[in-house]
């Protein structure tokens, strides 16, 4: 099967990818050597369709499950969520020998693998990732929280997960929006490390609702060799992550959350990057178009609707991590495949980058 190991010292665990993954969930966390009493913690959307099948796996492998669900969309990503959880986890007799077993979208995974890193100060989890942005990119890394007001993942922490379970059958019941958004991560991924995968992406069908677990697990690669080498951000590398999602950030905070999924703002926020890559790098503009026709491949947004005004997207992005002390670090790419955090995107550069995409 393919499997992704990402080394972590003892944070280390396995991303296993695979068809029909889900109802070997109990058989597969039964290596981990966790103890019996676990919340699978879903959404609205996902638990009608895919916690039964979890749950009797568990079961089947000894484990007593509680199954916690809350309103699908990104508004779930915030501390009022967090708080219940933790109550209802309370209430059902869990403490620190429970684990998490996280099921949906990136919404989920960021939220329940919070909540994994605050209950009882830190239980371990699994995630079980069932969309594309999350079975190529938030399943794995370990960056867990929720939003604020104020700005996206403006509150988390770094816990990794025990085990990441990746069925790309999950897939098929996405709506064809929420499916298509997910490839500006896998856009992203190859971007920032691998020219080639821009021209494996080019010949996937955006109506599939299916990508080959050989394809899904050398795109998480590309993320798993990132996380080891910066697993918290500290040195520079992980922040190459984040290309398309200083200004992406700032675009999706300056609407209703959920209104704009996230990947049709990293789609724009992509394009200003590219952008700017070429006024500040050199980067070839033929080399940004190609990066732009995956982004249309997949039928996601190319440019900004006049009614998301500037100076709000500007003030909210500046509340991004990526701005700090004063500075601003910017991902910008050298080349196709290659990236690096640069000093040299002023303010103007970046509202400037913004109007190109009017
Ligand atoms: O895992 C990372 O590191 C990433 O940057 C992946 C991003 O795609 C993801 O959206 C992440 O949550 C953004 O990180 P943040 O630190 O800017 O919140």
């Amino acid at each position: 099967m393919p499997t992704v190991h990402v080394d972590l010292a003892d944070r280390s665990y396995d991303i296993l990818v695979e068809d029909g993954l889900l109802d070997q969930t109990g058989e597969l966390i039964s290596q981990l050597g966790l103890k019996k009493k676990c919340a699978i913690i879903s959404d609205s959307n996902v638990a009608p369709l895919y916690a039964d099948r979890v749950e009797k796996s568990l079961r089947a492998a000894g484990y007593e499950p509680s199954v916690h669900v809350v309103p699908a969309g990104e508004a779930s990503k915030s501390m009022t969520q967090v708080s219940g959880l933790c109550s209802e986890l309370i209430q059902q007799g869990h403490d620190r020998a429970s684990f998490v077993v996280a099921l949906g979208g990136g919404v989920v995974g960021d939220l329940a693998g919070f909540v994994a890193a605050i209950f009882y100060r830190g239980i371990p989890f699994v995630q079980i990732p069932t969309t594309i942005v999350s079975q190529v990119d938030s399943s794995a890394g370990g960056k867990t929280g929720v939003n604020a007001a104020e700005g996206k993942n403006l509150i988390g922490a770094f816990h990794q997960p025990k085990m990441v379970i990746v069925d790309p059958l999950t897939l098929q019941t996405l709506a064809g929006r929420e499916y298509r958004e997910g490839f500006a991560e896998a856009i992203k991924h190859a971007a920032i490390r691998d020219a080639k995968m821009v021209v494996d992406l080019s010949q996937l069908d955006p109506a599939a609702k299916y990508v080959e677990p050989d394809l899904l697990a050398r795109n998480l690669a590309i993320k798993a060799r990132v996380v080891e080498e910066d697993e918290r951000e500290t040195a520079g590398t992980r922040a190459l992550l984040n290309f398309g999602h200083t200004i992406g950030h700032g675009i999706e905070a300056s609407v209703p959350y959920g209104e704009m999924l996230h990947g049709e703002a990293i789609s724009l926020g992509t394009i200003a990057a590219l952008r700017l890559s070429e006024k500040i790098n050199g980067f070839p503009a033929a080399d940004s178009q190609k990066i732009i026709d995956l982004l249309e491949q997949f039928q996601l947004p190319l440019k900004l609707a006049d009614s998301i005004d500037s100076e709000t997207i500007v003030a909210k992005l500046q509340r991004d991590k990526k701005f700090s002390g004063g500075e601003i670090n910017f991902v910008l790419l050298t080349k196709l495949g290659a990236a690096e955090v640069s000093k040299k995107v002023t303010i103007e550069d970046i509202r400037e980058a913004i109007e190109a995409l009017r």
